[in-house]
């Protein structure tokens, strides 16, 4: 505790503070009497605001000892240089959430509200913070500052901005503060002629305070007529005398007694987990979030949007696929009017087999379009203007007459001849198969007009399908993977939004100052994830599998497929909040996202089953959550398996360890990197 006769509000003895090798302060001490003001004045770059967030307890000195009168948060109210405000709330919505953080009932923030409107000028209290000019904003900001009544008051450059006019009745209302309430202020400017108006002023230079006293004290001292010649005299005799850095050996034996992390417990008295406010934080982030009209759009109407396209792109059978024909037994046009019920057999037929095939694949939507050479055929498909090229010799029933009866040779010439395009595995893959079926067609249909048992053209073997019946395509086998990798990625893209803002703008470092601690923060954006996970989900589910026919046998293992749902979002997440956590730019941190989602959909099966990768990659692809998740939700609806199935119990407990795993991992880091997800600035 402060000692009884400690006349200071705030007093800094010894600070030392560096980043890296910058040394900021040097040994610097500084002391700020009780209902007075105090001006913190230097150049650009000197260390004011590293100190007034060793004052705040948002930093932490190398060594030294601050000692401060204020026992809580409420005590003290701190403006920092940046706005640090959310910008899509409005004035008005500002004030609601900061007084409820200070536990203001509605009645006090009113009353306060109304002075400070008159105090500060302030716009219209329904504009957005993102609408208001500068030297607006920064006055809602002192307004926040000044919201809950604080004994002690930080300020950090308040009047930049703003009008000389407004700035001077400013400053009037702070001398009235100071008179008629024993307020203490400290305060940090640029324009030296506005601090004659404090009571005590302090010149920092090179990390000390080179003059500390009245402002008259210090203009007679120097022979200057104004603070600023004073301080400049200050300045060139220091260039030539060096810096008169004061080091103290032993600290003051009062100053000893009080502790040294007296004002970082400060930021650390209200650590409780406090309902109220985390009521103030979700209410604030849903009044940013249905403002933020693109992340809106991100989170509700793309799920539509890649659901469908996702459904209505992946896996079907590629259509209108041209191939070029050369038909020297017919004109493939007249094929329209072939009638195969007649057998090739009977000396009269006069039947064209090539049309059975030509058919055959018309009938699939292929677009079959009549060349009149092969070499015309076969340069087309090199030009890459089909993608196959067939030519059925003139001959071609009457070899099909030979083949079928085998009575006499036949020629391997007079075959018919394919030749394809490969630049497309999959497409090759599926002419193959569709021109073998035709073919197959083809023989059964000539067996049946002859009267023969179509099934001697059957391979002498017996298919059967134990699982997935319905499954037709691979976007039927992989849409469990989609809807997995859809709640991993929305709830990722929230966390890390919400968390960046919060980090990068100093949303979160000034909450901090009225009492929001990081936990409440995170319990908030995850009650917010988990509302709308549940809308996501909803709306992936009834796309893929209402709108869309993908198969889904329904059993209690449907309850497992919804829980993985919500532990795949819970584990994008964490992952959000990890990478918000560990990357020094907003862009770089969507990049990762959408990298890694990208990179798990790749290995987890999503595009390509991976029983094709490496056995060394594939051993840790089967590790990834989406893998996990997604394979287990695809067992669960193409399998039927329930929710007591070994396998899905284990695919769910594997998927949970990734939860647990990505806790300890944000414990461990957020207890090395105390800036993790918060930047003061
Ligand atoms: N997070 C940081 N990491 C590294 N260096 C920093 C960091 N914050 C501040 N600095 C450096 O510390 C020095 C003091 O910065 P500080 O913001 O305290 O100065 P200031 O006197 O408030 O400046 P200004 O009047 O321009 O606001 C500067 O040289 C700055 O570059």
């Amino acid at each position: 505790m402060i000692d009884e006769e400690f006349q200071y509000d705030v007093k800094v003895i010894n600070a030392f503070k560096s980043y890296g090798e910058t040394k900021v302060l040097n040994g610097l001490n500084m002391n700020v009497t009780e209902g007075s003001i105090y001006g913190l004045l230097g150049p650009s770059g000197c260390g004011k605001s590293t100190l007034l967030q060793c004052i705040m307890g948002s930093m932490e000195l190398d060594s030294g000892c601050i000692a401060l009168k204020a026992i809580n948060l409420k005590d003290v109210g701190y403006m920092p240089q940046s706005l640090c405000l959310e910008s899509t709330l409005t004035i008005r919505e500002l004030f609601e959430y900061y007084g409820t953080l200070y536990n203001m009932n509605k009645k006090d923030i009113e009353i306060k509200k109304e002075e400070l409107i008159a105090f500060l000028q302030l716009p219209n209290l329904n504009s957005l913070i993102k609408d208001i000019s500068g030297g607006q904003s920064r006055r809602v900001s002192l307004g926040v500052c000044l919201l809950h009544n604080p004994k002690l008051i930080i300020l950090d450059e308040p009047t930049v901005g703003i009008d000389p006019l407004l700035r001077q009745e400013i400053w009037n209302g702070f001398l009235k503060m100071v008179v008629e309430q024993h307020k203490t202020i400290i305060i940090t400017t640029h324009y030296i002629e506005e601090a004659n108006l404090a009571n005590r002023i302090g010149l920092m230079r090179n990390g000390v305070l080179v003059e500390e006293g009245a402002p008259e004290h210090i203009i007679s001292k120097y022979g200057a007529d104004s603070l600023e010649s004073a301080f400049l005299t200050l300045c060139s005799n220091q260039d030539v005398n060096e810096a008169p850095i004061v080091y103290f050996d032993k600290l003051p034996t009062e100053v000893q007694k009080t502790d040294k992390m007296q004002s970082t417990k400060l930021m650390e008295a209200g650590k409780k987990v406090d309902f109220v406010r985390i009521k103030a934080l979700l209410k604030k982030n849903i009044r940013a979030l249905y403002r933020d009209y693109w992340l809106l759009f991100t989170l509700c109407l793309l799920p539509i949007i890649q659901n469908t396209i996702f459904c209505s792109s992946i896996g079907g059978s590629f259509k209108r696929m041209e191939v070029a024909i050369q038909n020297d037994e017919i004109n493939i046009n007249d094929c329209k009017y072939f009638n195969s019920s007649k057998c090739i057999f009977e000396n009269n037929s006069s039947q064209t087999m090539s049309c059975v095939t030509i058919n055959y694949l018309a009938s699939l939507d292929y677009k079959l379009v009549e060349v009149k050479d092969r070499y015309t055929g076969e340069m087309l498909v090199n030009n890459s203007k089909f993608l196959a090229f067939i030519h059925f010799p003139k001959s071609y029933t009457q070899d099909m007459i030979m083949f079928i009866d085998r009575r006499k040779e036949y020629g391997m010439q007079s075959l018919a001849y394919m030749y394809f395009a490969k630049h497309n595995m999959l497409f090759k893959n599926q002419i193959v198969m569709d021109v073998t079926n035709a073919i197959h067609y083809l023989m059964q249909t000539t067996l049946y007009s002859c009267s023969n048992n179509p099934q001697i053209a059957t391979l002498p073997m017996e298919f059967n399908i134990l699982y997935g019946k319905d499954v037709k395509n691979h976007g039927n086998s992989t849409a469990a993977i989609f809807i997995a990798m859809g709640a991993y990625y929305f709830s990722s893209i929230y966390s890390i939004s919400i968390m960046l803002s919060e980090k990068m703008d100093g949303i979160l470092g000034r909450s901090m100052f009225a009492g929001v601690t990081i936990l409440e923060l995170l319990i908030s954006i995850f009650c917010m994830t988990n509302v709308l996970i549940v809308g996501h989900s909803f709306i992936s589910i009834f796309i893929v599998y209402v709108l869309y026919p993908n198969p889904i046998i329904l059993s209690s293992g449907m309850f497992m497929y919804v829980i993985l749902l919500i532990i795949m979002s819970w584990i994008g997440f964490l992952f959000g909040l990890l990478t918000a956590g560990l990357t020094p730019t907003k862009y770089f941190g969507v990049h990762i996202m959408n990298g890694w989602a990208l990179s798990q959909m790749l290995l987890s099966g999503g595009v390509w089953p991976i029983d094709g990768q490496a056995k060394l990659l594939r051993s840790v692809s089967e590790l990834l959550p989406m893998r996990l998740a997604g394979k287990t939700m695809n067992d669960i609806v193409l399998k039927g398996w329930t929710l007591y199935h070994p396998s899905v119990i284990i695919g769910t407990t594997a998927t949970f360890a990734h939860v647990v795993l990505l806790l300890l991992v944000l414990i461990g880091l957020s207890k090395v990197k105390k800036d993790m997800w918060v930047i003061h600035k």
